[in-house]
């Protein structure tokens, strides 16, 4: 055997620190769609990423080429299949306008008093649209896609933005919430009042029935009678 074939050679650490092949968590097989609800990788856990390296680069880039090309402004990765903390957005939602962000590992730290109203979509839920209640800004830490400690107060629509991906991703808050209960990842419509909800139930269940439809699987969850979560996360965030 070759001195570099070794496991735990000079060759082998070499590999493993530049990432030569990606960790499974990250691995993804271009082109990317968009995943769409009820399916159970918007529920599953999001895993933290410890790899800086290209191929995270090419993740985000392939994430905001599926987000422009799906008319959206935000986008996280489950939303892609990969079950990682990473989102990117574009509150102008064309490319070569706005500024592109790319956040991994984000946390929010303070959530502005203020609440607004806001008509969210999301491309999980496509033609869906209806109001959320949010802080009207927030303070967070992240890394960049190099790895750098960010640290930043957003509000208005960039605040908006983040809030819904980082949903996707679950904070630490709901990660504890999810240990007590039976919860996994956020949706928009778990954040909407029930008379909201209610506007948009007959859609959400069609897109359950287009799922067992497509996959040939029972929807593995339901709102038909979905009473709502906004009591469980009033206080968390
Ligand atoms: C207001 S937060 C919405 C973020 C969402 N991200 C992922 O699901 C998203 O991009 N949703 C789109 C449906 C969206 O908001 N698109 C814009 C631009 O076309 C819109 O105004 O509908
Ligand atoms: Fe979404």
């Amino acid at each position: 055997m070759a001195d570099s074939d070794r496991p735990n050679s000079h060759e082998d650490c070499r590999r493993r620190s530049h990432g030569v092949s990606p960790p499974a968590d990250l691995r993804f097989e271009p082109p990317l769609e968009v995943v769409k609800y009820p399916d159970p990788i918007l529920r599953a856990r999001n895993k933290r990423i410890n790899t800086f390296d290209a191929n995270l680069r090419a993740l985000a880039d392939e994430m905001f080429d599926v987000m422009y090309k799906t008319d959206g402004i935000g986008l996280s990765a489950p939303q892609v299949g990969v079950n990682v903390q990473l989102m990117v957005f574009n509150p102008a939602g064309v490319k070569g306008e706005g500024e592109e962000i790319v956040l991994v590992n984000p946390v929010v730290y303070k959530s502005g008093k203020r609440s607004l109203v806001f008509e969210e979509g999301c491309l999980s839920f496509p033609g869906i649209y209806a109001n959320v209640v949010r802080p009207e800004s927030v303070k967070i830490e992240a890394q960049d896609v190099t790895g750098a400690k960010i640290k930043v107060k957003l509000s208005g629509l960039p605040a908006r933005v983040f809030q819904h991906e980082f949903d996707h991703l679950l904070g630490l808050i709901t990660t504890l919430l999810i240990l007590f209960g039976d919860l996994q990842g956020i949706l928009f419509f778990d954040r909407m009042t029930m008379d909201v909800l209610e506007t948009v139930r007959e859609e959400l269940k069609n897109l359950e029935k287009k799922y067992e439809e497509r996959t040939g699987l029972t929807s593995p969850e339901t709102v038909e009678n979905y009473q709502g979560t906004k009591d469980v996360f009033s206080f968390s965030r």
